[in-house]
């Protein structure tokens, strides 16, 4: 469980079209604990085999947040939404990864490992990082998610 204390623990999981990003990430942030659940190369694979107990350990608090990456970022966010108590952003540009965590409270980040330029993922995920949710009425909303998965 995490509890608040020493290094941000983030859950980070790809399928073969994200893996040259998942380890870029990884590399990028060395102040932050990484738990890595694959995939470990670029052979194919199937992302919900990854995507699933990285979104549980969110799920759980194992992890604080967490990052998946699979080729559009969609088979991720489809899988990781699926999961009780997550909430999964795909986000392609800086201003819409700012807005997930203002407004939506985005507990998981999704990546395009195929449509978005490294560098550039590094800087999406840094404001994500860094960005606090806004509360106010977006807690009323995030509520009313809630409600709606019992
Ligand atoms: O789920 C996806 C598309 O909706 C992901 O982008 C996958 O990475 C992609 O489908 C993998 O494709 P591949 O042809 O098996 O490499």
């Amino acid at each position: 469980m995490f509890d608040g204390g020493g290094k941000m623990k983030i859950a980070i999981a790809s399928d073969h079209a994200g893996f040259e990003m998942k380890e870029a990430i990884k590399n990028a942030f060395p102040e932050i604990e990484f738990v890595d659940f694959g995939t470990h190369n670029t052979e194919s694979m199937d992302y919900p085999d990854t995507g699933f107990p990285a979104a549980k350990a969110v799920a759980e608090k194992q992890c604080e947040k967490g990052i998946l990456i699979c080729g559009s970022g969609i088979g991720m966010s489809i899988t990781a939404n699926k999961v009780k108590g997550i909430r999964a952003a795909l986000c392609g540009n800086t201003d819409v990864a700012r807005l997930s965590r203002l407004h939506n409270d985005a507990n998981i980040l999704v990546l395009a490992g195929r449509f978005t330029a490294i560098p550039y993922a590094i800087e999406i995920t840094k404001v994500w990082l860094n960005t606090p949710f806004e509360g106010g009425r977006h807690l009323n909303r995030i509520n009313k998610i809630q409600q709606g998965e019992r």
